[in-house]
This record gives C-alpha cells, structure tokens and sequence, in this order.
C-alpha cells in the first residue's frame, strides 16, 4: 500500500491509498521540528484506533516546506523500509512537462494538482487551489504546467487584518448576509469573501483571455464548497485532489521502473 503525504505551509495530510481506495487520511498542523519517531507513532495511533492493517510499501512526499522532508524520509526508512518518491527531486519522473523560467522551481503542490487535474478531466484546466496561498495553476492541452498566479491565502487574509489593526477581531470566513456590514466582523466577512468571489472570477477570466480558448476551472482546497456555495465560480470541486495526484505520479514512476 502507498502512504502518500501533502505537506503545506499549515497543514500535513496523510492518506493511505489500497490501490483502488484512500483507506484513510489524517490531518496534522504541519511542524518543521516533528521527528521520524513522533510521526510514527502518531501514525500507528490512528491506524490502531480505526483497526487499520496497511502494509505500506511504498511513500510519496509532496512538501512545500523543505525542512520537514529529511524528517518524513526518516520515517519512511526507519518504520516502512521504504525510499520515499519525493516530487520535485530529479529521481521523482512526472508524467508532464513543466513550461516556466529557467532556474524556476514551482511548488510541488501546484504539481501534482496539475497531474491530477489532467489525469481527472484532461488539458486546458485552470486549477484553483484554497490553502496558506491561493493558487492558480494552468494546464496546457498537453497536460503541461503553464505557470498561474499565487494569490494571498483566505485565512492568512483575515490574520493579515487582525495582526495589522488593534481593533479587528481574529474571525473565520463565512459568507456574509449583506455586502454593507453594519458591524466590524459582518465588514471583515464581506471585505474577504466578496473580494475573494471577485478575485477567482477576474484571475479566471484573465487567464482564458490571455490563452484565447475556454479552460475548465477545478477547485480543491477545504474552502472552495464555501465559495462555490454563493457563485458559480468552478466547473468542478475535488477535494482529494492533491491526494489522487500523488497516486498517479506514484503509479508512473512504478512503470517508468520496470
Ligand atoms: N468544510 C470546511 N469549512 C470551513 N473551513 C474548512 C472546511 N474544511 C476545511 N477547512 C479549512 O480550510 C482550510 C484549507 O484547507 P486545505 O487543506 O485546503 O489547506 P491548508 O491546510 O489551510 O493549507 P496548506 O495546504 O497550504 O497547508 C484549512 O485551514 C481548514 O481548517
Ligand atoms: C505557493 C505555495 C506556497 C502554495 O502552497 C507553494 O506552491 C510554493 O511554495 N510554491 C513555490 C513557488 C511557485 O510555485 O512558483
Ligand atoms: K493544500
């Protein structure tokens, strides 16, 4: 069985995939200084509680925080016997190209959701992906990563105003009533939720224009159903995007092997 993990700038999902199946995933806020040995034995905790057998064979590593990776590759050598496929290292093969600048390195994440993207629904795909950052990720008709946009995350956008400001609240995002807010959070919501509606449907737009062609919009990230709620912005949500990327790109380095 493969363990894949997600690791973003906040959060670290772990999920472990049968092969036709996610068995199980689990979330933890992701920590630089967490070793090998706290890892495993969170882990096994988790397996334990839910009567989860996996024989994990095999480990694949997406992290856009450099630090925690040596951490992981200890944990997949000590408890797993396994050498992990790490995206972005050279020994890690993707099955698409990746058209940026030279000397460029894009986020493992936007990656594998270009993967993934492409492997779901095929080429000219604008993936839009809500974590710490807000991202756009292009998709040629070859499947290629074209380049996108990085956007300012939703939470760190309303953190950016309760740090800055002494007298605006730390809040959740949540689709306001009104636009016109009549109290400080009700103004807060209205200023982060539509002016996200505004900036996922003008980045959109833009990009189509710039490509001169129609592009299918997918969305992933925990906070898209929120935003796909009150406008059609998306023509599609998966929420286990980055996860079934991770599969694929296991799946072709396993047949790139033989
Ligand atoms: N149903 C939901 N309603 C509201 N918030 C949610 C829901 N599901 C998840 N979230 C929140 O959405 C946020 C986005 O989750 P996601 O895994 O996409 O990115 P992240 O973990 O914040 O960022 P990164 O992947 O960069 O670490 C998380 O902070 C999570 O707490
Ligand atoms: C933009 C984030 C933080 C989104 O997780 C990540 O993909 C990243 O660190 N990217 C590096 C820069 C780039 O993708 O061009
Ligand atoms: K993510």
């Amino acid at each position: 069985m493969l363990l894949a993990i997600d690791c973003g700038n906040t959060n670290t999902v772990f999920s472990i995939w049968d092969g036709t199946a996610f068995i199980a995933t689990w979330r933890t806020a992701t920590d630089g200084k967490r070793t090998a040995d706290q890892y495993y034995v969170w882990l096994n905790t988790l397996m334990n509680l839910q009567g989860i057998e996996a024989d994990i064979t095999d480990v694949i590593v997406s992290s856009t925080v450099p630090r925690v990776v040596w951490n992981l590759r200890v944990l997949a050598d000590r408890y797993f016997n396994a050498r992990p496929l790490v995206v972005g290292k050279p020994e890690c093969a993707l099955p698409i190209d990746v058209r940026v600048d030279v000397g460029t390195a894009v986020g493992p994440d936007r990656l594998v959701n270009t993967v993934a993207g492409f492997d779901l629904y095929g080429g000219d795909l604008i993936v839009v992906d809500f974590g710490t950052a807000t991202t756009f990720d292009v998709v040629a008709s070859d499947g290629a990563y074209v380049g996108g946009v990085i956007a300012p995350g939703v939470n760190l956008s309303l953190e950016a105003l309760h740090n800055a400001a002494a007298a605006l609240p730390h809040i959740d995002i949540s689709q306001p009533q009104h636009v016109v807010g009549t109290n400080t959070v009700a103004c807060m919501q209205s200023g982060v939720f539509w002016g996200y509606v505004g900036l996922v449907r003008e980045i959109c737009a833009r990009i189509k224009a710039e490509r001169g062609r129609g592009m299918r919009v997918i969305s992933t990230g925990g906070l898209a159903p929120l935003f796909q709620q009150a406008e059609t912005l998306f023509d599609e949500y998966q929420d286990d995007l980055t996860m079934h990327g991770l599969t694929v790109i296991n799946k072709y380095n396993k047949e790139c092997a033989e």
